[in-house]
């Protein structure tokens, strides 16, 4: 049996005259968490209505689960969980109260979604605040109630749309640990995103721009695979040296990172060390070494570059 959870061919979206998501094949499979990387405005919660059936392609087609999409998306709702961007639950609801409503929502027996509710209360670390307000909890622990109502019916496959973009890093990492436990039961999850350290811990990963797919694969895959040398600058004038690179052919970008200037060459240069040392050669006090690749500068160049 195929382990295709979700494929995609020639997905696209038009609101009018503006074409959010534009001609998108996708292939993710059983046990992946797959992340969308992309600027706000690139089309990931565009692509996430159309997997998840509450939106109608303009063209193309969606096959979720082995399921034409949106013709089967009220047969699998209980199959799939979707975490909206914006907390959707009641603010003026308590916590217990929240998770028997989604419960109800998903049609699940009283007795089953009561030991089920205890059961994600002391998962997700809500047992204290189960009669709290959902209003006045915090940021994480909003995060954690909306995880928990998300996952409540036991959905194979699971739509997180910028799931950490409100909590801090301490809370982010503990929420990515409860992903990879919901992976290891079996779930297959679609993630968007746009912070770099959160898409390197995705199995694979597809960088939008403007509703385009401008590479897709693993993240390790696409930092050896990127198209560019990265070389980074050291030392005195780094603002100077930078106004001077920008204006440089096959210098695809530069960033100050503290206290060096990190500088991506494109490869069709064949000697970039010796070309950026010839071009700063009136800047005696730099120095400079090649770098290997992050996922940072992945994106910077993916989203220079033509589409895929
Ligand atoms: N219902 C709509 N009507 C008109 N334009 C829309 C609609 N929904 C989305 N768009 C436009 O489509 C583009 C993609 O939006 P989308 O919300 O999918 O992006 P996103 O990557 O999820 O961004 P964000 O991170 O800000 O949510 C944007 O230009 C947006 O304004």
């Amino acid at each position: 049996m195929s382990d295709l959870v979700v494929s995609t061919q020639g997905l696209t979206r038009r609101f009018k005259e503006k074409t959010a998501v534009s001609n998108l094949d996708l292939e993710i499979r059983q046990g992946q968490i797959y992340g969308f990387l992309g600027p706000n405005g690139c089309g990931k919660t565009t692509t996430m209505r159309m997997l998840t059936g509450l939106l109608t392609p303009s063209s193309g087609s969606v096959s979720v689960l082995g399921r034409p999409m949106p013709q089967y998306a009220e047969p699998l709702k209980n199959e799939i969980g979707y975490m909206t961007q914006i907390f959707s639950y009641y603010r003026d609801m308590t916590v217990l109260e929240n998770l028997r409503f989604a419960a109800e929502i998903y049609g699940m027996p009283r007795r089953k979604s009561a030991d089920r509710i205890d059961e994600l209360l002391t998962t997700y670390d809500l047992t204290e605040n189960a009669n709290q307000l959902s209003g006045s909890m915090s940021g994480g622990q909003r995060q954690k109630l909306a995880l928990a109502a998300t996952v409540l019916h036991g959905p194979k496959l699971l739509f997180l749309d910028e799931p950490t973009s409100a909590v801090d890093p301490e809370t982010r990492r503990s929420f990515w640990e409860q992903l990879f436990d919901l992976v290891d039961q079996g779930a297959t999850m679609i993630v968007s995103t746009h912070f770099m350290d959160e898409a390197e811990r995705c199995h694979k990963l597809a960088i939008l721009e403007h509703g385009v797919k401008k590479a897709d694969g693993s993240p390790r895959q696409l930092m050896e695979d990127l198209n560019a040398t990265v070389i980074e600058v050291e030392g005195e004038g780094l603002r100077q040296v930078k106004h001077l690179l920008d204006d440089t052919p096959k210098v695809l970008s530069t960033a100050q990172v503290g206290a060096r200037l990190r500088v991506l060459v494109d490869k069709s240069e064949t000697e970039p060390m010796a070309m950026i040392t010839s071009r700063l050669s009136d800047f005696s006090n730099v120095t400079m070494s090649v770098q290997r690749p992050n996922l940072e500068d992945v994106f910077v160049s993916a989203t220079k570059g033509p589409a895929q």
